[in-house]
């Protein structure tokens, strides 16, 4: 028996490298990485730990592409208006009110907490006093593509926007190669919030720096009609005029793209994040998510902020995912199960430049595994695992979660920080709030 071995057996094991499920597989963990996946009958080696997952579903964590992780603090504050409103009249002022690094942290843990209980074990955020995120996401074990906020007004912690881009640059420095759990990035708010002169040095610090930029992008169809009364170009087109449009951009929302538009993206090799739970919420419409994976973009899932979703439950933005575009396309084979799953994890971890690390339980990846726990009213009989992750389960199903080999879910509950006490900050913080 190896130390530090961990033997995951029983259940239905999907790897997410094909379309294969493994009933009565089994997942050996080694040293944080997946060691090896078994079938049924296979010869099992001996572990030091084994956790029996009879019953279970053992598939990778859930890699929610875009999210504000201190958002929560604003969950409810402002429902039922479009986007412009939600934006210029509520969350910027609460922003500004509210934001600075102990309610970013508070949040943020608040945030990490929800997204590991409900099986995401990667979360690509992007915020002002991103450092804090940070401090929380090594506190409770998730995984995280953390991107230092850019805009052109003055914002948290970043009251001079003159110097938006060095503060952004800043973080990246201080977070690149410190923690295993943490990639650094910068993210530009909209190419409407930022300059050309602030998006351009922004990519070029990106490319200095080696990180993604990322970007909300055509969110609304008055986002696209502007840029086209004001220079005749669509979003896309501006973003790849000043040269940032290429395989580390990684383009959010992306509601109201034409044809054309579609086309550029793929040709640059930019991937984009799906986040329907908001853009509903929001009225802001549907990406043709279908149409840019056709063209080989690399689409993940995000739940965005959740105070415009209203929760961070990777497991519902996969079933609104399969049932929207069904429902929009009259086409009930859009949007199949198992592509859904596969945008919720391999497909994301792909579009956050992940892919090589996450995202499957391939042999030498990164052992971030969840067990989903089927034996429950609502998950009963299970003819197909595929088809309840998608259709039946939510975050509450999830039973255990490991990232990087950790165990920090188990029976429920999460081992790194102690949720009453984060919840007890955030309802203290909030009592502050109008
Ligand atoms: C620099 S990113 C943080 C910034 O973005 C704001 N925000 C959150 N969700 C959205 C969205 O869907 N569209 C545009 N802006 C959004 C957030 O409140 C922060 O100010
Ligand atoms: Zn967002």
């Amino acid at each position: 028996m190896t130390r530090g071995t961990t033997l995951i057996k029983g259940g239905w094991v999907l790897p997410m490298t094909d379309r294969e499920v493994y009933d009565g597989g089994a997942v050996l963990v080694k040293d944080g990485v997946v060691g090896a996946v078994f079938r049924a009958g296979d010869t099992l080696p001996e572990a030091e730990t084994v956790v029996n997952a009879t019953g279970c579903v053992v598939m990778p964590g859930l890699v929610n592409t875009h999210c504000h992780s201190p958002m929560s603090l604003f969950r409810g504050l402002a429902d039922d208006m479009p986007l412009a409103s939600w934006l210029n009249e509520h969350i910027f002022p609460a922003e500004a009110a509210h934001i600075n690094p102990e309610t970013v942290r508070a949040g943020a843990l608040l945030s990490c907490a929800e997204m590991l209980l409900s099986g995401t074990t990667t979360v690509c955020d992007g915020y002002f006093y991103e450092g804090e995120v940070a401090e929380a996401v090594v506190e409770t074990g998730i995984r995280g593509v953390l991107a230092h906020g850019v805009i052109d007004f003055p914002a948290p912690g970043v009251p001079d926007p003159s110097v938006n881009v060095e503060k952004a640059a800043a973080f990246v420095e201080a977070w690149k190669d410190r923690f295993s759990l943490i990639t650094p990035s910068i993210f530009c708010h909209t190419p409407y919030t930022c300059s050309e002169k602030t998006l351009s040095a922004a990519k070029e610090a990106c490319r200095l720096l080696g990180v993604l930029f990322q970007i909300h992008v055509a969110e609304t169809e008055d986002e696209v009609q502007r840029l086209k009364e004001e220079r005749g170009i669509s979003p896309y087109q501006l973003l790849d005029d000043l040269h940032i449009l290429d395989e580390s951009t990684l383009l959010i929302h992306n509601v109201w793209m034409n044809n054309g538009d579609m086309d550029l993206v793929a040709r640059r090799g930019a991937t984009a994040s799906h986040n329907p739970g908001s853009n509903t919420k929001l009225a802001s419409g549907l990406c043709p998510a279908q149409a840019l994976m056709d063209k080989g973009i690399h689409v993940g899932l995000g739940t965005d902020g959740a105070a415009s979703n209203n929760n961070l439950d990777l497991f519902n933005e996969m079933q609104v995912t399969a049932k929207l575009h069904k429902a929009y396309s009259l086409d009930p084979v859009a949007m199949d199960a198992w592509t859904v799953l596969e945008m919720a994890t391999r497909e994301g971890a792909k579009a956050i430049g992940l892919g090589g690390s996450i995202g499957s339980l391939l042999p030498g990846k990164r052992a971030d595994i969840i067990l989903v726990d089927m034996n429950k009213p609502h998950l009963t009989p299970t003819h197909n695992p595929v088809s309840h992750l998608v259709y039946a389960a939510s975050g509450a199903d999830v039973r255990d979660v490991f990232v990087e080999g950790r165990q920090v879910v188990k029976e429920g509950r999460l081992l790194t920080v102690d949720v009453d006490s984060v919840m007890a900050e955030v309802n203290r913080i909030a009592a502050f709030m109008g």
